[in-house]
């Protein structure tokens, strides 16, 4: 049903186009496109192909003209572009009270203006799995250029962003999809072979469609499919640029089209494009199923490494071709699944592109995912864009758990830390171009027509429409069965209700070649049965239609429909239920949706339903049924509110805009800069006193599941114990471990300095003895009610324990559910905090995954600010070079203790060691402990070099 995430996008090999919606019904207007034998028409001809501008307009609709019952409301003055886009747009829709409900209406303003700190050139590419044309291919010809189906809230998202009114130029880069070769029109089509076909599908050339068997007038021009894919078609290099030519402007941009094919070596005379479908394997079978809850079978994973090998190329030659047409200050916009990997490979080439991705699709919880050999490839992928929109909150949420417990990442709503950048994560559910639709659906002759004859057909019966693809996702089986029951439980309704359900065929790869065809043998049984069950010699209550609609005939099943019922259980945004809110603006019939369709969070009007819960949606058909006119006609405004205000142009530019500004405040507010390497050498080489102060777990070593498996490596330790070899160096370790696990890592360098417990113990360079700086008669009291606190959530936290030290304790949840564990420890610090905390002079921190508590009186700044102290402060004396590195809260003490100090900017460096968007009191940034120690490497040689 929804084709807004349509895996394939596409028709099937060898069928019919299906059900053609936004740019395809447009272009659909233009015969030569759908005339494979035709000349090639220019894109520019696309631009006229928009509705008739005669066509009654939806916003001319005014209240009393319409000839449907009760109206719609007057939204004649909204602007025809974006509803939104002019004061009096703007002013209309507060009246309605349209701004504020949903998502806001952005205007359109050159983003260029509005960010000028970004240095925008104005050029957005979008990267789409699939040019929205299918191309037919003649050697030596012009291309034949047919609309793509499926998709259309996407394409039609393209035509916004390049269209007159958008301050976008606008490049939309993708596959070429498979290419067929030109057919001669005069010649026989060959028969197909049966296993060549989809199940349930037709063989093109045996019969045309069954007109008789349809609800409504058949499309009868329909043409036959083209034949199936031919393979190692040759594509020479003129014919490659010719269609660069063609596809050069038009009602999506510019498009350049990505070829897939193995050739190796850049730029080939002549691609051969052999298998093509090879290039949907991983995508379709792999991740749409992942990703829409279906798990397959145990397999021996050979063809799953292929097709992982095809999807990884398949990124890359889009990469290859981003790159290459690239221009600094472009903004590369990535779509869908196909491309995941897409962000990550732009990010290695261009470090500081702008890069953000939609998905298309559900996005399904960390336990699922976590089944995907690749999941890892997959996730750091796409976490190279700036920023990753989805359909609903829930998706979103599942994406940033999953960072956290497949790669151990930072993240909150907001977004994910990864890799030192971070990454925002926000909500985008997709809109229709609802005035297209309009305009499509009503007025012309043929749907007139279209929709007085089903009228007819089912005079006296109220009418219930179901339209889906037949994937097992679409949850056409337990629309039946919920239908079945409440023929059964409701009798009143029989021979008085009618369910037409069309089916398009399957677009996904995996459940196209199903040799049994399960689902359709499934639903034709359930047909039989209900019809077996509550029909007569004279009537059917199941009509049902496995084929392919033509736009007239879809639009006319929607506007008569009663009920529209949708009973997905799995799609990322139902965009048939927005085209049937559009449908429905005078009749105002009731629709039910699915609460497991990503549309569901942003329709409340709608009556929602549990797809598994079949009681349940024979009640909601029954209540629907059974709506007074004044509750469907306020339930309708709503619905239609939303779908007029949320439409795709609204979704692009709300989607731009905050990329946009996420990028701005990183840039300017939170970014702290990475470590000047070279400034740091400098200052090093000319000072004659330097101090380190360096943190332990984290800036040394790596953080690990088990605090003893933190051990120093053989390179840290020489390379500490070099540094520390100068009389020019004093080296510290200011660390929360304790003195035991100090002594025996690093107790062996005496020129070392070392602290424990977060500033309670100090032990001097040259020494053995440790000095406690926190001896205070209470430890014991304090600690014991610390410890039980700690107990009680040990006990009910799997995986946490307690670490004791001579002071500080240490509660670890490391090991737990990294979700769990990070509401019990807030659960535990508030216990603390409430309790302890203020009956003693404790401080309660929280850590990497852990809980601490110490003394208030001593931390890690107090330790700096003492060494410093000791050093001398005033000119002359103090350290000429200081350099203090930490990677947690701890570490901010320090940091914060050497901005107090009145010593030259250049001679300080405070350095914390993570992502550069943390919030933090340094100055400066490295990524990981392995950078740390590179640097202090770094600063041993250029001291040889002194020598
Ligand atoms: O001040 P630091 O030297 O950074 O020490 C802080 C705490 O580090 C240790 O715990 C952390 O590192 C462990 C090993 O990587 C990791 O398993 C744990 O999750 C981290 O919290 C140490 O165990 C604590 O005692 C220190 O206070």
């Amino acid at each position: 049903m929804s084709d807004s995430e349509n895996p394939a996008a596409d028709v099937p090999d060898g069928q019919p186009d299906p059900v053609l919606v936004g740019p395809g019904l447009k272009a659909l207007k233009q015969e030569a496109y759908t005339d494979a034998t035709n000349a090639t028409p220019s894109l520019d001809a696309d631009k006229k192909s928009q509705p008739d501008s005669d066509a009654p307009s939806y916003f001319a609709n005014v209240p009393g003209t319409s000839t449907e019952g009760i109206d719609s409301p007057d939204l004649s003055s909204i602007p025809e572009k974006s509803q939104g886009t002019t004061s009096s747009g703007q002013d209309l829709l507060r009246r309605l009270s349209l701004v504020g409900e949903s998502s806001p209406v952005l205007p359109e303003v050159d983003p260029r203006t509005q960010h000028p700190e970004l240095k925008l050139s104005g050029r957005l590419i979008s990267a789409a799995f699939c040019i929205p044309y299918k191309l037919q291919f003649q050697a030596g010809s012009d291309w034949s250029l047919k609309p793509r189906s499926g998709s259309s809230a996407l394409f039609d998202s393209f035509a916004d962003l390049a269209s007159e009114d958008s301050p976008w130029s606008h490049t939309l880069v993708g596959w070429t999809g498979e290419v067929e070769p030109v057919l001669d029109a005069k010649a026989p089509l060959q028969p197909v072979p049966a296993n060549k076909l989809p199940p349930g599908s037709k063989n093109p050339t045996a019969s045309p469609i069954n007109k008789a068997a349809a609800p409504v007038p058949v499309n009868a021009t329909q043409k036959p499919p083209s034949h199936p894919l031919v393979d190692g078609i040759s594509v020479e290099r003129q014919d490659r640029e010719k269609l660069d030519s063609q596809l050069a402007s038009g009602r999506h941009g510019r498009i350049l089209p990505v070829w897939l094919s193995d050739a190796s070596e850049e730029p080939q005379d002549t691609i051969v494009l052999k298998d093509q479908g090879r290039w949907r394997r991983y995508s379709e079978r792999e991740l749409y199923p992942l990703l829409h809850y279906k798990q397959h079978g145990p397999t021996d994973g050979r063809s799953e490494r292929r097709w992982w090998a095809d999807y990884i190329r398949l990124n890359q030659l889009f990469a290859d071709r981003i790159v290459q047409d690239y221009q600094e200050g472009d903004v590369v916009w990535v779509h869908d699944y196909h491309l995941f990997l897409l962000p990550s490979l732009l990010r290695q080439r261009i470090p500081d592109i702008y890069v953000g991705f939609f998905l298309h699709s559900p996005f399904p919880s960390s336990e699922f995912v976590r089944c995907l050999p690749k999941r890892k490839e997959i996730l750091t992928g796409v976490l190279g864009a700036n920023m990753i929109g989805f359909q609903t909150f829930s998706y979103s949420r599942h994406f940033s758990s999953c960072c956290t417990r497949v790669l151990g990442f930072d993240s909150n709503s907001a977004g994910v830390d990864a890799y030192g950048a971070h990454v925002a994560v926000d909500v985008f559910p997709i809109g229709i171009d609802a005035r297209a639709i309009q305009k499509a659906a009503f007025g012309a002759q043929e749907i007139e027509k279209a929709v007085a004859g089903i009228r007819k057909l089912y005079a006296g019966r109220k009418i219930i429409v179901g339209r889906d693809r037949l994937d097992s996702v679409r949850g056409v089986a337990q629309k039946l069965q919920a239908f079945e029951l409440f023929l059964e439980r409701y009798p009143e309704w029989r021979e008085k209700v009618v369910l037409i359900q069309v089916t398009s065929p399957t677009s996904v790869e995996e459940e196209k070649e199903d040799p049994e065809n399960k689902i359709a043998g499934q639903i034709s049984n359930l047909v039989s049965t209900i019809n077996g069950r509550f029909g007569s010699l004279s009537f059917s209550p199941v009509q049902y239609y496995p084929q392919y609609l033509s736009p007239h005939e879809y639009f006319a099943l929607l506007r008569v429909a009663d009920v529209g019922l949708i009973t997905t259980v799995r799609d990322g945004m139902n965009t048939t239920s927005l085209e049937y809110i559009v449908c429905q603006q005078t009749n105002h019939s009731p629709l039910i949706l699915s609460e497991f369709s990503g549309t569901a969070g942003t329709l409340p009007g709608a009556i929602h339903i549990n797809p598994w819960d079949l009681v349940g949606v024979a009640g909601a058909i029954d209540q629907a049924l059974k709506m007074p006119a004044p509750q469907r006609r306020e339930q309708h405004l709503k619905l239609y509110k939303h779908v007029l205000t949320n439409t795709v142009g609204a979704w692009s530019r709300q989607f731009l805009h905050r990329l946009l500004t996420n990028l701005s405040s990183f840039d300017q507010s939170v970014a702290t800069p990475a470590l000047d390497r070279a400034k740091v050498v400098r200052q090093y080489r000319k000072a004659r006193k330097r101090l380190f102060m360096f943190d332990y777990d984290g800036t040394l070593t790596p953080i690990v599941k088990d605090p003893q498996a933190a051990i120093p490596s053989d390179r840290v330790l020489r390379t500490l114990k070099t540094l520390s070899a100068d009389p020019r160096n004093a080296v510290w370790i200011i660390s929360g471990r304790d003195q035991a696990f100090l002594d025996e890592w690093m107790g062996h360098i005496p020129e070392l300095g070392l602290s424990a417990e977060h500033g309670c113990f100090i032990r001097q360079p040259g020494s053995d003895d440790w000095k406690n700086l926190a001896d205070k008669p209470d430890i014991k009291e304090w600690q014991k009610e610390v410890f039980d606190v700690f107990q009680h959530y040990t006990e009910r936290t799997g995986g946490s324990f307690i670490e004791r030290k001579r002071v500080a304790l240490t509660w670890h949840y490391r090991r737990s559910d990294p979700e769990y564990g990070k509401f019990q420890a807030q659960e535990c610090r508030k216990a603390l905090e409430d309790t302890v905390a203020k009956k003693w002079d404790v401080e309660v921190m929280a850590g990497k995954a852990n809980l601490e508590v110490r003394p208030t009186f001593v931390n890690k700044g107090f330790i700096a600010t003492r060494l410093v102290n000791e050093y001398g402060t005033e000119p002359g004396k103090a350290p000429e070079f200081i350099l203090c590195l930490g990677d947690d809260f701890t570490d901010e003490d320090m940091f914060r203790a050497l901005q107090k100090f009145d010593l030259p900017q250049d001679h300080v460096y405070s350095v914390t060691v993570g992502a550069s968007s943390k919030q933090t009191d340094a100055n400066w940034h490295l990524l990981e402990p392995a950078d740390v120690i590179n640097t202090i490497q770094m600063l041993n040689q250029s001291s040889n070099q002194d020598h």
